[in-house]
């Protein structure tokens, strides 16, 4: 599925967007389905209002945002639902784990949303690829952030997805354990044949993209 976005604008950041050059904003931009798309972005330049109006949490812009041939803004309740349980996947910057549940049973609780994807093993699988076996039992909100922002990677990584949104998903994290979790990445989306939108705030070395954009 391609995602096009035509001259989209947050609406309060409208008047501070006018004056800069940007790759994204007030543009016309395709995604071609499978494609690695990097957005860099110095902090408070809009990353993440981007990647929640692409998950339709935010609608305060003008222009449109097309995921495949429709408007996100049409999509009644029932089709998000399944957009987001079938074709795009996130991984939020804020994490959004629940703290009381443990790892597992927030990896776990998305794993079963849908037509499970994968066995429960896989949990433990990808657990030990990314070095968090260890902390699977233990309550999310007592576990460090990179270790959460791991679980929240496994967790996004439970479901089918066309594409897969990240918001900094590494910034808790050492380059090793970086390499790793972007190596798994990369195996699942290889898999699906799923492309990904990334933002971080400066270049890195982890993924060849397709696109590389400023916002
Ligand atoms: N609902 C809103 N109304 C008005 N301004 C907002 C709203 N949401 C965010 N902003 C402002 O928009 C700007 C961009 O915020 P955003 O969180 O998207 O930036 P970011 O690039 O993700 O930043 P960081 O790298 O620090 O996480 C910020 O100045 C923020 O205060």
């Amino acid at each position: 599925m391609q995602l096009q976005i035509q001259q989209v604008v947050p609406i309060p950041l409208k008047p501070n967007l006018l004056n800069r050059q940007s790759d994204i904003w007030l543009k016309g931009i395709t995604f071609l389905p499978g494609t690695r798309v990097k957005i860099k972005a110095a902090s408070g330049t809009g990353k993440t209002t981007f990647i929640h109006f692409l998950y339709h949490l935010r609608n305060d812009y003008e222009g449109n945002i097309f995921w495949g041939d429709t408007d996100i803004q049409n999509f009644t309740p029932a089709q998000l639902a399944q957009h987001r349980q079938q074709k795009i996947s996130i991984v939020f910057q804020d994490l959004r784990l629940f703290p009381n549940l443990t790892a597992r049973e927030n990896i776990e609780l998305k794993r079963v949303m849908q037509q499970p994807l994968y066995p429960e093993s896989t949990i433990k699988e990808m657990a030990e690829q990314l070095g968090i076996t260890k902390i699977l039992h233990q309550r999310a909100g007592i576990c460090s952030y990179g270790e959460q922002q791991r679980i929240a990677i496994i967790r996004a990584l439970m479901q089918p997805f066309e594409w897969l949104l990240m918001d900094e998903p590494f910034s808790h994290l050492d380059q090793e354990n970086t390499r790793k979790a972007a190596a798994l990445i990369t195996e699942e989306c290889n898999k699906r044949n799923a492309g990904f939108i990334l933002t971080d705030l400066d270049d890195d070395h982890y993924f060849t993209y397709h696109q590389n954009l400023v916002l």
